[in-house]
């Protein structure tokens, strides 16, 4: 019997679902099947085409899927879930959560059906919320139901600490916790580069300049674009966490994880540093923190609480 390709499904074949899937084939981390709505399943196939058609011009053998039919996801080892709607200037991430709630438990009725061992990351908005929808719908072990928030927020913390010093972004290393809202909590103390802490090379004035900035960044990009949010970066950020889970890496990477006790909260999902590998979060760290930042984390969990505490599911 021949050696098995990695299988990744991708629920949502919008702006985001559609570039991750470029992005993972073009690293060759598995086949991808890509899944939409039915009165989206030509547009869709015309999308995993127009990639596949792509891979002679950029040498990748992983095979692009389009389709409308859960059967095409069947063990999947790893599911991602950008289905539901995004925001547009003026509206918040919870603006959206009846919406996208009622949308990522009915695909999660069929990754259950489908792909009942997968590993599951959820990126549709309010993504704290919505991982518990799914955590709640799928009745999968906590370790395997993973949000996406921490990647990509502290993607664009080092992005603006590496330009507001003109270095590598190779070399800058910090993390960002909390909910995915606009209260979530860049760690400074735990911010270097090239292993210099930042507030040796950065004033005060500035780190929170560039605190500020992170924490708005989806915002940011949901005003310039003006009918849509942020899609390459978020796309870059499940191809490194679908990447660590399938080559078992242990990345110590943010995630949002089912919390119990950690941090002194229950039962809340919310962006913990966590190692990410195979068996999917692996372990959550539970650093000890300032007064300070303790008391940013719980207005950042309180404004999570508050969205899960409206879900109906
Ligand atoms: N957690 C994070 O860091 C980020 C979260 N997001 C969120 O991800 C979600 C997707 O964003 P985009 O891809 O830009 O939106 P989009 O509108 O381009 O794509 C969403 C796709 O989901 C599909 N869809 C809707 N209901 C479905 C269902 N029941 N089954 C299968 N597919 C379904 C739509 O037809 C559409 O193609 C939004 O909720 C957005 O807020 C986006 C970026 C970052
Ligand atoms: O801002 C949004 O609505 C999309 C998102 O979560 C992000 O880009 O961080």
């Amino acid at each position: 019997m021949g050696l098995r390709r990695n299988k990744i499904a991708i629920v949502g074949a919008g702006f985001t679902g559609a570039s991750t899937a470029l992005m993972l084939a073009q690293k060759e981390l598995g086949d991808v099947v890509l899944i939409d709505i039915p009165q989206l399943e030509n547009p869709t196939k015309g999308k995993a085409l127009d990639m596949m058609e792509a891979s002679p011009v950029q040498g990748f053998d992983s095979q692009i899927t389009g389709t409308s039919n859960y059967k095409d996801a069947a063990d999947a080892d790893v599911v991602i879930i950008t289905a539901g709607i995004a925001r547009k200037p003026g509206m918040s991430r919870d603006d959206l959560v009846n919406t996208n709630a009622g949308i990522v438990k009915s695909v999660c009725e069929n990754i259950k059906a489908y792909a009942p061992n997968a590993i599951v990351i959820i990126l549709s908005n309010p993504v704290d919320a919505m991982t518990y929808v799914a955590y709640k719908s799928l009745g999968f072990p906590k370790n395997r139901v993973i949000g996406q928030s921490g990647v990509l927020d502290t993607a664009r913390y080092c992005t603006f600490i590496a330009q507001e010093l003109n270095v590598s972004v190779e070399d800058v290393r910090g993390f960002v916790m909390g909910g995915h809202g606009d209260d979530m909590v860049p760690l400074v103390r735990y911010s270097s580069v090239g292993g210099i802490p930042i507030d040796t090379l950065i004033s005060p004035e500035r780190i929170q300049e560039i605190v500020q900035r992170t924490r708005m960044g989806g915002g940011e990009i949901v005003n310039l674009l003006g009918n849509g949010s942020a899609y390459y970066a978020p796309a870059a950020s499940l191809v490194q966490m679908t990447e660590a889970i399938l080559k078992d890496k242990k990345r110590i990477v943010p995630v949002i994880a089912l919390l119990e006790g950690e941090y002194g909260y229950d039962h809340l999902f919310m962006g913990v540093p966590t190692i990410l590998g195979g068996n999917g979060i692996e372990r959550i760290f539970d650093l000890d923190l300032t007064a300070e930042e303790k008391i940013a984390l719980d207005k950042s969990a309180e404004s999570v609480r508050n969205v899960i505490s409206i879900v109906s599911i």
